[in-house]
């Protein structure tokens, strides 16, 4: 958390906007217009559990209605607090505008230890929670679709899918109430891995522009890149285990709520989470690997690329002048506050912001609504005309490699990687691929172009706020 004395992660959120909007040319209404919070909804409700009455906070904030619905996950945590889902709701807005998925901001919690209560009794809370949103529109296809967020999983959005369709029977696009649902429940291939993968296609984009390590003083690729995440839940889980699977990277340290394991020639990820899920524990006594007790301060261990996937405030004024990482990509929303980030900056750290770095999450979840929607399998027709295309090409490929002797290993490679596999996963890796090189590219022409422009996050809110305020003039305001 921030130190005492600094701004709220609320504030922290609107400080960052003000560096961006003041070298904007926005009329001053529209800038406060774009800043504020449209509502805020503060729900406490009881539930019979263990023989007496439980009552429970939560929230659901609206921060911008320039499209509907509005998007943002839901968070079971005992920090949720209202400031909290204001910031958080704010990023919701920005990040969709970033990445261009059609919707507004918004963010809900629940101040809740989810591991306090077995899985009947999260289930009885959880409903009553989506019971009291559904009642007012706060959990609906066309004007607010929640997702997972920190604390919960498909499980809870299985639950809130359910309690919509009981209330609302002859609702036809009901399903689209939320997203990051399991399969079977209309959820979308790929998407739990969603926003881990997103955070390493945005690594893999960044690694792509000398010119942009080069102002981190990285050089080279991302292969022997060390590494050190913070949380190993559903983000840092799926980042670490494909940065280290896939890109060669050595995850060299691992900080859980409890402390972190180290070691220097890089863990084994999925080692280190089956045994977090077979012991139930968390990291203290993980058997190949040396165990810190004092985790908070693992983030301030030499490494290439440090990935903060935890929560808000962890680097603040208190830590910020002793962090080594000279790359730090946010996957965990705020997890930088406004004063660390000015002094990271002058220590010459570049950092990949949460806006962009964690968007694969809202980017899948906008597949998942739109295959509500249309009620058919994300790519079934695309499909279709691909592999009719696909299977030309492959013939005439043969057709060439046999005349000429060529092209064979080609030609079945071809075969394999287009004419077989998952299409819905396919579709949907390629389309988060696409989206996020994209917005990269995006940020990254506003901070190549602006001498103004110090850094990558006042890039990213610059093209956010610009395409908001675009949508509200459109509007006529
Ligand atoms: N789930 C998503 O799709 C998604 C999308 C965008 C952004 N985010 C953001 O990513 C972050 C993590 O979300 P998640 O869904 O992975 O949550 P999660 O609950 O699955 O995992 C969080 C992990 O962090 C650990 N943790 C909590 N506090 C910690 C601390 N102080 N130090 C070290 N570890 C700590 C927890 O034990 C847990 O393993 C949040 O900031 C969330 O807002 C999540």
């Amino acid at each position: 958390m921030q130190q005492a004395g600094e701004p709220s992660f609320r504030e922290s959120v609107d400080l960052m906007f003000n560096r961006a909007a003041r070298l904007m040319d926005l009329s001053p209404g529209l800038e406060q217009k774009i800043r504020v919070c449209n509502s805020t909804y503060t729900v406490r409700f009881g539930v019979r559990l263990r023989g007496k009455i439980e009552t429970f906070t939560g929230y659901r904030s609206v921060h911008s209605e320039h499209m509907e619905p509005v998007k943002g996950g839901i968070r079971f945590a005992m920090s949720v607090n209202q400031d909290e889902v204001e910031a958080l709701a704010a990023l919701m807005t920005y990040k969709c505008a970033l990445v261009e998925t059609p919707f507004g901001g918004s963010k809900g919690g629940l101040c809740i230890d989810p591991r306090q209560w077995d899985d009947h009794e999260l289930e009885q809370i959880t409903r009553r929670f989506a019971y009291e949103l559904i009642k007012r529109d706060l959990i609906h296809p066309a004007q607010n679709v929640p997702a997972p967020d920190m604390g919960t999983g498909e499980r809870e959005m299985a639950w809130i899918a359910d309690q919509y369709a009981r209330m609302n029977t002859t609702e036809l696009n009901a399903k689209a109430c939320v997203t990051g649902k399991p399969l079977e429940a209309g959820g979308i291939q790929g998407r739990k891995e969603a926003t881990g993968r997103g955070v390493q296609y945005a690594l893999r984009e960044f690694f792509r522009h000398p010119e942009d390590m080069a102002r981190a003083g990285l050089t080279g690729g991302l292969e022997g890149k060390r590494v050190i995440v913070q949380g190993l839940g559903n983000v840092g889980y799926h980042a670490a285990k494909f940065l280290s699977e896939e890109d060669g990277c050595r995850v060299v340290a691992v900080i859980e709520r409890d402390g972190a394991v180290m070691d220097p020639k890089g863990l084994d990820i999925e080692d280190v989470r089956q045994w977090m899920n077979q012991s139930g524990a968390l990291l203290a006594g993980y058997p190949r690997a040396s165990f810190v007790a004092e985790g908070a301060a693992v983030l301030e261990e030499a490494c290439d690329i440090l990935i903060p996937a935890a929560m808000e405030g962890v680097i603040h004024l208190g830590n910020a002048g002793r962090i080594k990482a000279p790359l730090i990509i946010e996957a965990a929303n705020g997890p930088i506050t406004f004063g660390a980030d000015e002094i990271l900056r002058r220590n010459g750290c570049v950092i990949i912001p949460d806006m962009y770095a964690n968007a694969g999450g809202v980017t899948v979840s906008y597949f998942e609504w739109v295959k509500n929607l249309s009620h058919i399998r994300f790519g079934r027709m695309q499909r279709r005309a691909e592999e009719a295309r696909s299977r030309l090409l492959v013939e005439e490929l043969e057709r060439l490699s046999a005349d000429k002797g060529l092209g064979w290993s080609l030609a079945q490679d071809f075969k394999q990687r287009f004419l077989t596999g998952s299409d819905e996963l396919a579709l949907v890796r390629s389309g988060l691929d696409d989206t996020m090189r994209i917005a990269y590219q995006s940020m990254r022409e506003v901070w190549h172009s602006r001498q103004d422009v110090e850094d990558l996050r006042v890039a990213a809110y610059i093209v956010a706020i610009d395409r908001v305020a675009k949508t509200y003039r459109s509007k006529g305001l």
